[in-house]
C-alpha cells in the first residue's frame, strides 16, 4: 500500500493510497479517513461508494463526511468506481467502462479480465485494510450515491452479516428496468437475465431484504429520477416490511450539494448501528 498523500483533517488524517490489485489486475487508488481515535486502536468503518464518472476523489472532497465521521469516531473508505488505466477496457459512453463498473464481476469480454469490482470490494480491499489499518472489521456499514447507492444496496444485502446498516443517496434502484442498468448489465454479465438479479436493489430488497436498518434519501428535483426508479425500491421496502426510512427530499437534485446536505444524518444513522 503506497501513500499518495496524507493530510490532517478534523483531528484525524485524510489519506489517499494506491496498491496493486490482483482482483482488478491493475493499480487501484482509494481514499481513507481515519479519525483521531484510530491512533489508540481499531475504529468502525463506513464505506462510501461513488457514482458514474467519479473516482475515489469526488465524495472525499465534496460530500463533507469527514467532520461527521470525526465526531462519531468512525473511519471512511472511498474506493474508486472501476479498474483504471490505459490497458483497462473502456467505452466512449460515460455510463460504461472506466468510472462505471456498476460494482459487478463482469463475465463477458472484454470486461471480464479486470471489471471485478464486486470481489474487489467484498474481499481484496477489506483484506488489505484489515491487515494494514486499525479498523474494526466487525463494525462495518455501507453507503453510496447513485451507482454507488446501487453498489451499497446490492453489496449490503448480498454480503449477509458483513454490514450493520445500509444507506444510499439517490441510488440506482431498479437496474434491470432502467437505461442505467440494462445496457451495462447486458454487456458486463451477458443476456441471461437471471445473472442480473443480484445487481438490482429492488429485486434483492423484495426477495431477501436486509437484517438491519436502511436509510434512503432521494431528491424530488433529481434530473435522473426516471433512470433511478426510487418508486421500485420504495415499493419493495413496503412489500417486504423492511426496517427502513425512505425520504423524498423536496427540491434537491442529483448533485453533491444534495449528498452533502444529508451526510450528517447518514453518518449519525450508521454510527448508531456501528456503536450498538
Ligand atoms: N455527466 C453525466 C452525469 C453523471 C453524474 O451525474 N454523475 C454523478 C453520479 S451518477 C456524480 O456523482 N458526478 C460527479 C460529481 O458530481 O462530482 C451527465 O452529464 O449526464
Amino acid at each position: 500500500m503506497e501513500t499518495i498523500s496524507e493530510q490532517a483533517c478534523f483531528g484525524g488524517v485524510q489519506g489517499v493510497y494506491r496498491h496493486g490489485s490482483q482482483t482488478c489486475d491493475c493499480d487501484m487508488t482509494f481514499g481513507l479517513f481515519l479519525p483521531d481515535e484510530a491512533r489508540d486502536g481499531p475504529v468502525p468503518v463506513l464505506w462510501f461508494l461513488s457514482g458514474l464518472t467519479c473516482t475515489h476523489e469526488n465524495a472525499m472532497t465534496k460530500a463533507g463526511a469527514q467532520a461527521h465521521a470525526a465526531a462519531e469516531g468512525i473511519a471512511l473508505v472511498f474506493p474508486d468506481t472501476s479498474p483504471r488505466g490505459a490497458e483497462v477496457a473502456d467505452a466512449d459512453d460515460f455510463a460504461m467502462g472506466q468510472g462505471a463498473s456498476f460494482y459487478v464481476n463482469a463475465t463477458q469480454a472484454p470486461w471480464s479480465k479486470q471489471y471485478r469490482m464486486w470481489d474487489y470490494l467484498a474481499q481484496e480491499l477489506p483484506d488489505l485494510l484489515a491487515a494494514e489499518v486499525p479498523l474494526d472489521m466487525g463494525r462495518q456499514a455501507i453507503t453510496g450515491h447513485s451507482m454507488g447507492g446501487h453498489g451499497a444496496l446490492t453489496l449490503g444485502m448480498g454480503l449477509k452479516g458483513r454490514f450493520r446498516s445500509i444507506s444510499a443517496f439517490a441510488p440506482m434502484s431498479n437496474t434491470t428496468q432502467s437505461d442505467w442498468g440494462v445496457p451495462q448489465l447486458s454487456q458486463y454479465l451477458g443476456e441471461d437475465r437471471t445473472a442480473w438479479e443480484a445487481h438490482d436493489a429492488s429485486l434483492l430488497m423484495a426477495r431477501d431484504g436486509f437484517d438491519g436498518p436502511v436509510l434512503i434519501d432521494q431528491g424530488t428535483a433529481d434530473q435522473f429520477l426516471d433512470k433511478l426508479r426510487p418508486e421500485a425500491l420504495a415499493r419493495a421496502i413496503a412489500e417486504r416490511r423492511q426496517e427502513a426510512t425512505f425520504r423524498m427530499q423536496p427540491g434537491y437534485d442529483h448533485s453533491y450539494f444534495f449528498v452533502s446536505s444529508f451526510m450528517e444524518d447518514h453518518v449519525e444513522f450508521h454510527a448508531q448501528a456501528l456503536w450498538a
